[in-house]
């Protein structure tokens, strides 16, 4: 395993320190982006190289001679660290945020976005699709478009389950935007189910996510759920 003889401690190793000096959590989906230094993330690579190398070892498959699996460690681990599992170790994606200058009050919907992420449980792959209505208000920021996609993969890739995950994306958007009301449904397919375990292919996972009018307002949420509706149909 790559240790930095400097300090004596393998890069994980400093980093877990640094989070538990300061006293913060760091569960499979919360983000450490602001406890990592130069070159940690290279080393981090290198650390899940030689772990994934292990694993495979402990399965009796022979990665020198294999010419499919020579490269597979040093693949899971930059998928994991760059791709899959990048919500944890990069900052939120920017969202440049403008006033609310015409004092918009409607019903905004965007959706779906595409889900990718994987369970926290066996690491299995997430596969879905979101929808999030805003109700803004003459306070409110406005961010663009795209940025509720950004901002969704940045929540999704990470080790999640779902039911955290969609609080995750409602309280990070309550918290940019500050709307009225804010609205979140994600459906998604579980692999840990269909690919493994009860091997159920048809059963899905629904979430939904009602705060401030959304919760209050019975027609409003009705029509939040009438519009995904036609989207799905
Ligand atoms: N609530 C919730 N459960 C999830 C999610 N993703 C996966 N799971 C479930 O997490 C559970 C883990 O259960 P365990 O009994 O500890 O694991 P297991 O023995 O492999 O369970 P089986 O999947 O039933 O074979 C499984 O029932 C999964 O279906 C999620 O996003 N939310």
């Amino acid at each position: 395993m790559p240790v930095d003889t400097s300090r004596g401690l393998t890069a994980s190793a400093r980093i877990r320190r640094r989070l538990e000096d300061a006293g913060q959590r760091y569960f499979a989906n919360d983000n450490i982006s602001s406890f990592l230094e130069e070159g940690d993330l290279e080393a981090l690579q290198g650390e899940i190289e030689c772990a994934v190398d292990r694993l495979l070892d402990c399965m009796v498959i022979d990665t020198s001679r294999d010419h499919n699996t020579r490269d597979t460690a040093q693949r899971v681990a930059r998928m994991y660290l760059n791709e899959v599992f990048s919500g944890r170790y990069v900052d939120a994606p920017e969202a440049t945020e403008f006033p609310n200058a015409e004092s918009l009050n409607e019903l905004m919907i965007v959706g779906p976005i595409t889900v990718r992420s994987a369970c926290s449980h066996h690491l299995c792959p997430i596969m879905g699709r979101i929808w999030i209505g805003i109700l803004p208000n003459a306070s409110s920021n406005l961010i663009g478009l795209s940025k509720y996609a950004r901002l969704t993969n940045w929540i999704m890739c990470r080790p999640q389950i779902q039911e955290e995950a969609v609080v995750q994306l409602a309280d990070k958007l309550e918290n940019m935007i500050t709307p009225d009301g804010i609205a979140i449904v994600m459906e998604a397919d579980h692999f840990c189910m269909h690919w493994r375990g009860i091997k159920d292919e048809n059963s899905q996972m629904i979430s939904s996510i009602m705060r401030g009018q959304f919760l209050e307002d019975a027609s409003l949420r009705r029509e939040f759920l009438a519009l995904i509706r036609l989207r799905q149909a």
